[in-house]
C-alpha cells in the first residue's frame, strides 16, 4: 500500500474535490496522502473523511499547500483559476505531476503555467471523461469531412452552481470543430448571443449555455445544413466519470518528461 503513488486533492470539499477524494480511497492503484483547502476553511485540521459524514481516513484537511505537495507524486487540482496558477507554481517546486480539471482559465493563466511545464508534467482539459474526449475526436472529423454549408453549434447544460460559460468541454468541442476545419476558434467564436444579432455568419461557431437544477453536464455539437442536421451528444450523469479520468491522468504523468499534456495524450487518442 505504502509503495502505490500518493495523490493529493486540492479544493477538498467541493463536488469534484470530495468525488476524487472518494475515487482514489477505493483504488487499489493509488493512495490519499493529503488535501488542501484554503486558509479559513472550516475543514482546515480535520480529518477528511469526516467532513465528508463519513468514518476518519487518516488525512488532515491543510492549508499548507507546498508542505502536503512535498508527501506526493501528484495533485489533482479542479478548484479555480487563480488557485490553480498559484499550484501550479507550487506542483513544479515540488516536481509532482499537476493534474488540472479546473475550467473558466483564460489566456493569460494558461499563459502562466508554461514555467512551470518546464519543470513538472501538466495533464490539463477541460473534461477528463473518455466519452467526451472521444466525441471531441468525433466533432474534429465530422467537421473535417463538411463544409461551411454546415453551421457549427456547441450547446452546453450544466447545474446551477457553475460559475463559467461557455463551459471548458464546449470550447475544447469548439477548438476540435475549428481545427477539423482548418480554422482558428478566436476567428470564428461567437458566443452570449442576445438582441438584434444579425443574421448567422457563415463559418462562425456558435456556443450556447442552459444553466439550471443539478445538471452534471450535456454537451450537443449540432451541425446544421439545408434539409438536414446532424448532433453529436454526450450526457453526463455521474461526476465518477470526471474523477477516473483524472486519476488515470495522475498515473500516467508520474512516468512523463516535464510538459503539458491533455486527456487525448492519456488516452492515446
Ligand atoms: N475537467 C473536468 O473533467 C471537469 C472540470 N470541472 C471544473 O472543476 C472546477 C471545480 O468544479 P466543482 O467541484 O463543481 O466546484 P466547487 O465550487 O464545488 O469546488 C471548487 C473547490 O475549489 C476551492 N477553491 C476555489 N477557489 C480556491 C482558491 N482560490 N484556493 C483554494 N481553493 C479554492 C473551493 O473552495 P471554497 O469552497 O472555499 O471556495 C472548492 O472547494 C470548475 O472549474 C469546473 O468547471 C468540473 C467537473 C469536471
Ligand atoms: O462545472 C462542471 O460541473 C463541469 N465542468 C466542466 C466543463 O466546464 O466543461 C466539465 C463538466 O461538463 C462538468
Amino acid at each position: 500500500m505504502a509503495d502505490l503513488p500518493g495523490l493529493v486533492v486540492t479544493g477538498a470539499s467541493g463536488r469534484m474535490g470530495q468525488m476524487l477524494i472518494r475515487t482514489i480511497t477505493s483504488s487499489d492503484r493509488a493512495r490519499l496522502v493529503g488535501c488542501v483547502e484554503r486558509s479559513g476553511h472550516d475543514w482546515v485540521g480535520r480529518d477528511v473523511g469526516e467532513c465528508m459524514g463519513g468514518p476518519a481516513m487518516g488525512v488532515i484537511v491543510s492549508d499548507d499547500a507546498p508542505t502536503v505537495f512535498a508527501k506526493a507524486q501528484a495533485v489533482i487540482d479542479f478548484t479555480a483559476p487563480t488557485a490553480t496558477v498559484e499550484f501550479a507554481a507550487l506542483a513544479a517546486q515540488a516536481g509532482i505531476v499537476h493534474v488540472i480539471g479546473t475550467t473558466g482559465m483564460e489566456g493569460d493563466h494558461i499563459a502562466q503555467l508554461t514555467p512551470a511545464a518546464t519543470r513538472a508534467v501538466i495533464v490539463r482539459a477541460g473534461n477528463m471523461s473518455l466519452g467526451v474526449n472521444l466525441l471531441t475526436r468525433l466533432t474534429q472529423k465530422v467537421a473535417a469531412a463538411l463544409d461551411a454549408d454546415w453551421d457549427i453549434e456547441v450547446v452546453e447544460a450544466h447545474h446551477r452552481m457553475k460559475v463559467d460559460a461557455p463551459s471548458g468541454t464546449a470550447l475544447m468541442l469548439g477548438e476540435a470543430a475549428a481545427q477539423g476545419r482548418g480554422v482558428s476558434l478566436t476567428d470564428v467564436r461567437d458566443s452570449g448571443r442576445d438582441g438584434i444579432t444579425g443574421a448567422r455568419k457563415r463559418g462562425d461557431i456558435g456556443f450556447a449555455a442552459i444553466r439550471g437544477g443539478d445538471v452534471v453536464g450535456e454537451h450537443d455539437v449540432i451541425f446544421a445544413a439545408d434539409g438536414e442536421r446532424i448532433v453529436l451528444r454526450h450526457l453526463a450523469t455521474d461526476r465518477a466519470i470526471f474523477a477516473r479520468g483524472a486519476l488515470r491522468a495522475a498515473l500516467w504523468g508520474i512516468g512523463q518528461k516535464p510538459g503539458e499534456y491533455d486527456m487525448m495524450d492519456v488516452l492515446g487518442l
